[in-house]
């Protein structure tokens, strides 16, 4: 019997930016279908580097310089182009910090959502409009004919990151990589967003890769949890390895400083 490949497998993966030595080293993870993998660290340390190579997206001069990186068994440097235009917002999509800063700010929000999806399917306008009110309500933004009017501006924060899940769940993907999503929010507002992903991840057996500084958000939503410190992965493991049985001194600083209330920790109480 062969063995089913995994969603994601990054083998050995170093990353550099131009000439200079590599920002990344030595990265090994792997992520089932439905499984949500969290990446912690501090800054500079890799975290956005790892997640944008996975949608070959690294910003300038960045490349792999050894390892492989493997969707669903296909080891992705050997794709063109145009297999990353079929993949890319499809299969596999990506939601940012301010989902609202990537977007144009001169046009409405439902010019762009509806180009979005034409973008990838063969709908019409109004086929296209119907789906982008429907992917509104699933991610709890009523009222989505007037907030298609809207401009990315007029949004909150919060609004914002929904619209981002919105347009990033569109096509159902396999795999969504989601960078610091919530770290703009506020406490309350983080936590609906951390909800929604896990609801959405859940329902569509959707595979989430997400970075976040915040170890508590980890503890409270990763199946597995790799933490980076200097380019390098010092704990990677599930979430109940890396918190109660972490090797590297810089995890164990990580979860000291996790607040405690009436005497227990956080991390301890999640379930
Ligand atoms: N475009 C670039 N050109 C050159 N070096 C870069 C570039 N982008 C990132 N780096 C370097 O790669 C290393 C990792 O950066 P990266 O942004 O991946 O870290 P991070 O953990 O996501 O940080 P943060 O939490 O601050 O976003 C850093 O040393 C950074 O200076």
């Amino acid at each position: 019997m062969t063995r089913e490949a995994a969603l994601v497998e990054v083998n050995n993966v170093s990353i550099a930016y131009g000439e200079a030595a590599p920002s990344v080293t030595d990265v090994n993870f792997s992520l089932g279908e439905g499984e949500i993998l969290v990446i912690v660290g501090e800054s500079g340390s890799g975290k956005t580097t790892v997640i944008r190579s996975l949608i070959g997206c690294l910003s300038v001069g960045g490349h792999v310089v050894e390892g492989q990186i493997c969707y669903r068994g296909q080891d992705v440097s050997t794709w063109s182009d145009a297999d990353w235009r079929k993949y890319r917002g499809t299969d596999i999509s990506m939601i940012f910090q301010d989902s609202g800063s990537a977007m144009d700010p001169i046009q409405t929000i439902g010019k762009q959502f509806i180009a979005h999806i034409r973008r990838h399917s063969q709908m019409t306008k109004s086929d296209a409009e119907v789906k982008a009110l429907a992917l509104l309500d699933m991610v709890s933004l009523p009222a989505g004919k007037e907030l298609l009017h809207r401009y990315p501006f007029e949004l909150s924060g919060g609004q914002r990151q929904r619209l981002g899940i919105a347009m990033a769940m569109a096509f159902t993907p396999h795999l969504l990589l989601a960078d610091e999503p919530t770290s703009a929010l506020d406490v309350t507002t983080q936590a609906q967003i951390v909800e929604e992903l896990m609801r959405l991840c859940k329902q569509n057996k959707t595979g989430i890769i997400m970075v976040t500084h915040n170890i508590g958000v980890a503890a409270y939503m990763a199946d597995k949890i790799m933490v980076m410190q200097q380019g390098k992965v010092v704990d990677y493991g599930t979430r109940d390895d890396v918190l109660f049985k972490a090797h590297s001194t810089y995890t164990a600083q990580l979860l000291d400083a996790v607040p405690t209330l009436g005497g227990t920790r956080y991390v301890d109480t999640v379930e």
